[in-house]
């Protein structure tokens, strides 16, 4: 129930990394088609195809809620919304370019943030 002082400073350390990723992934120019959950009615195919829809609506959420317990769980998400948009879009769509862009930039950034 009581972490230590350094456990605890530890966590603190990966709460906040993941809350500027967060806010710098939502802030990207191509992040308009993960900004909230594919609207699975107006989106033919997509509820059949992808398993498990994920968008940083529902990070933001789950995050703000404190469900992710480690720094892996929370980059699984993210790449989970990229793993989506490459496997129900095209490369070169303007969606799934927008998706490429996302995770290059995810994948600088995280390296950068806690390398
Ligand atoms: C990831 N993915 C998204 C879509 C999709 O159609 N998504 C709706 C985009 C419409 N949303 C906007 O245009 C927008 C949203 C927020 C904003 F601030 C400005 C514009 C379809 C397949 C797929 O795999």
């Amino acid at each position: 129930k009581h972490d230590s002082p350094v456990s605890c400073a530890k966590k603190a350390k990966t709460v906040k990394a993941q809350q500027i990723l967060l806010a710098e992934l939502e802030a990207h120019p191509a992040a308009w088609p993960f900004l909230s959950p594919v609207n699975q009615k107006s989106v033919p195919g997509y509820r059949k195809v992808i398993k498990k829809p994920m968008d940083f609506s529902t990070i933001r959420e789950k995050l703000t809620n404190n469900q992710y317990l480690s720094l892996e769980s929370f980059i699984m998400d993210v790449n989970l919304v990229f793993d989506n948009c490459e496997k129900f879009n095209e490369d070169h769509s303007e969606i799934g370019q927008a998706g490429h862009s996302m995770r290059r930039y995810f994948d600088k950034r995280w390296t950068e943030l806690l390398k």
